[in-house]
Formats: structure tokens, sequence, C-alpha cells
């Protein structure tokens, strides 16, 4: 079946540690965090911004990470008080938590994949078939 993959690329600086860590990652420390969105789709759809339909998903929903944690993203907070106490804060479950958050505001049919970085070496990657 024919389709379209959208890839956008963005970074957030936050602090974080992981909870119980027996190491420096325990306690808290700063990453400027990549995140590559990939949204595949079959057909085009609406957005918030825009009524025709004429995109998978629009580049500004799915980067919404990328703002300010005043203004909902992800920038410049503390992601442990930031991210429910479901989600720690490793590349693996902010991964999920940008991936989960997203789907809720993305139209039905379009497939998500998400990587987080925390350094250039390592990457963690998450989608839902
Ligand atoms: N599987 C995971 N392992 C680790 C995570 C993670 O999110 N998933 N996170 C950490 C820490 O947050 C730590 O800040 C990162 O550690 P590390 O990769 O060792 O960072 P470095 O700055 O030392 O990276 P280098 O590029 O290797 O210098 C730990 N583990
Ligand atoms: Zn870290």
């Amino acid at each position: 079946m024919p389709k379209w993959k959208l890839v956008t690329e963005f970074s957030f600086s936050s602090a974080h540690y992981i909870k119980d860590y027996d190491g420096p990652c325990g306690r808290m420390h700063g990453h400027n965090y990549t995140v590559k969105m990939e949204a595949t789709a079959s057909e085009l759809h609406t957005s918030e911004y825009c009524p025709h339909p004429v995109m998978v998903a629009d580049f500004r929903t799915l980067r919404w990470a990328k703002r300010d944690v005043t203004k909902g993203g992800l920038d410049h907070c503390i992601l442990n008080e930031v991210m429910p106490p479901e989600y720690e804060t490793t590349a693996e479950m902010i991964a999920k938590y940008i991936y989960d958050k997203t789907k809720k505001i993305l139209p039905t049919g379009v497939k998500l994949k998400v990587s987080v970085s925390e350094t250039p070496n390592s990457w963690a990657e998450y989608e839902d078939d």
C-alpha cells in the first residue's frame, strides 16, 4: 500500500536522575536530548492548524516536546517532576512517554516511532506495532 513517512528531529535540554541508580546517573544531571520522530500513514489528514487533508501529521504537532515546559513541552525542566511516576527518566521511558502523549493527539491510522538520545553515542527507540 502506498504510504508517506515523515521524519523530524529536535532537541530539548533538561535535568534528570534515575531513581535508585547506583552510580552518577542517580544524581541530578543534565542532557541535551535529541528526539527523532517518524510518522507513517497511507492517508493524509487535517491538523490543528490546517483545515485541509494535506499532511500525515503536522510537524508542529509532532514537535510538542521541544517547547518550554511552561508551554507544555519538556525543555528546561526536571523530567522527574514533569513525567508521571510510572515513567522512569531513562531514554527508553522518555521515548515511550513522548510516544504515548503524541499518539493521543495524532489522527488515527498514523504509525509512530520515537527515538531518544541523551548523548551522541546512545539511542533508545520505541514503537508499538
Ligand atoms: N539503557 C539505558 N542506560 C542508561 C541510561 C538510559 O537512559 N538507558 N541512562 C543513563 C544516564 O542517564 C547517564 O546520564 C548516561 O550515561 P552514559 O551513557 O554513561 O553517559 P556518558 O556521558 O558517560 O556517555 P558517553 O557518551 O559514553 O561518554 C545511564 N544508562
Ligand atoms: Zn542521564
